[in-house]
């Protein structure tokens, strides 16, 4: 960002915020560049985007002279204080704010001034680099403004439409509006002097004073914050979005091998010339993701629910107990997001019915294929397992709760 350290041009910001804010209503908080919106104060938000993208300039705050308390509160939460900036009291119209902040700023004899509104907390730095190569270029009235897309209608006193106007080369004003500082104050002290208080911004006494106005693109997000609404937008806006409340369980289950005619293996039967020895079916793939699924709510674990001492589980086919543990997780407010199963096995091969199982989940859970993952490895001989005595699984479920699932 230009902002004068090589230079070249020195800046300064007039940001004025006298005004009373009728239009966004009464609030305890004050006037709405006093108003908070993400916990900080509209004209604070404001400062500290001035601060971060052009260190270097000066800042001249117009406020009423109501207003110096809540100022003071508003800079010191930002860890400022009057010796960052400059103040001085505006007037009963926007035009005469801006001059007091123009006549306060001649200390400095800035080549380049920016004049803000405080309740324009959104400007961003691409805005104000524009502005600045506009200013560069040879420009001394430029006005940041966007080009207007409704549709434009002129009504009469009794709210009826008297026609349509063309929206062509119309554009809604923002600020800062920016100048060559002798010519602004130029302008502003001869409008003043001719009795004019009727300008709404500044880019029309540089109209009326006759220097050519060049438009550069503002920003859609450099809103004026007006009424109510537009706060409580704002507001809204700044609010940090809250954290997903993700969470992961995992489940480890083993079964010995016997002489027998074949496993289930996720809810799959594969012949085989073992069995699985167990008091259900001895599933130990969906017994793992029984067990990760519980514990992404705490719900204890496949013991719990289903105990090995109760015979009405005898020879009971697993996917009752997946189907439980979903429930259970569904009821706690959850979305079951994924489930991922290893089985480590010698043998019987897993991957011939890797898709049947990975299907047999989905069908299961009641989610979608791509979120049920079946993957096997061999323990190369090694141990229990290598031996071909047991097969083991280890599962992992993924969650997402929503807030109110407390
Ligand atoms: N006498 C005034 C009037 C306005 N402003 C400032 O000019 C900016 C744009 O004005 P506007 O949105 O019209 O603010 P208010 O005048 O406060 O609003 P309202 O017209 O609803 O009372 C605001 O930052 C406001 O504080 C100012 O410094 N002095
Ligand atoms: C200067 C201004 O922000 C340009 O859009 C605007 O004119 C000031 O506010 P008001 O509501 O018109 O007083």
């Amino acid at each position: 960002m230009h902002n004068g350290k090589d230079g070249s041009r020195s800046i300064a910001v007039v940001i004025v915020a006298a005004g009373r804010g009728e239009r966004a209503g009464y609030s305890q908080e004050g006037p709405k560049q006093y108003r908070r919106i993400g916990g900080r104060a509209v004209i604070l938000h404001t400062i500290e985007r001035f601060r971060r993208f052009l260190p270097d300039a000066h800042l001249i705050l117009v406020i009423h002279a109501d207003d110096h308390d809540l100022l003071d509160r508003a800079l010191s939460e930002g860890g400022l204080s009057r010796q960052d900036v400059t103040v001085t009291e505006g007037g009963r119209t926007r035009q005469q704010s801006v001059l007091a902040g123009l006549k306060a700023a001649a200390v400095h004899q800035p080549d380049l001034v920016m004049i803000h509104d405080a309740v324009r907390p959104f400007f961003d730095a691409a805005m104000l680099s524009r502005i600045i190569a506009a200013y560069d270029a040879g420009a001394k009235a430029i006005l940041p403004a966007m080009p207007v897309t409704d549709t434009l209608k002129r009504g009469d006193a009794q709210a009826q439409v008297i026609d349509t106007v063309s929206r062509e080369r119309l554009y809604a004003a923002q600020t800062p509006q920016s100048f060559a500082f002798p010519a602004i104050l130029e302008g502003h002290l001869a409008a003043a002097a001719e009795g004019r208080d009727d300008f709404t911004d500044d880019a029309a006494i540089a109209e009326w004073a006759g220097f050519s106005v060049s438009l550069v693109e503002g920003s859609p997000d450099n809103v004026k914050l007006t009424l109510k609404r537009d706060i409580e937008m704002a507001d809204a806006r700044l609010m940090p979005v809250p954290l997903p409340d993700v969470r992961t369980g995992n489940g480890y289950d083993v079964h010995q091998l016997e002489p027998g005619e074949g496993v289930t293996l996720c809810g799959v039967f594969i012949p085989h010339d073992q069995a699985l020895k167990g008091h259900s079916d001895a599933d130990v793939a969906l017994h793992a993701l029984t067990d990760a699924l519980l514990a992404t709510c705490g719900a204890g674990d496949i013991g719990d629910h289903f105990p090995p001492s109760d015979p009405q589980w005898r020879g009971a086919p697993s996917r009752i107990f997946l189907e439980h543990a979903a429930n259970i997780v569904r009821k706690a407010g959850g979305t079951i997001m994924n489930a991922d199963i290893s089985l480590i096995a010698e043998a019987p091969k897993v991957g011939p019915h890797r898709q049947t199982m990975r299907e047999k989940l989905s069908e299961i859970l009641g989610i979608s294929l791509e979120r049920c993952s079946v993957k096997a490895t061999t323990n190369e001989k090694i141990g229990f397992i290598g031996r071909r005595e047991g097969i083991a699984a280890i599962a992992t479920a993924t969650v997402v709760y929503r807030g109110d699932g407390e």
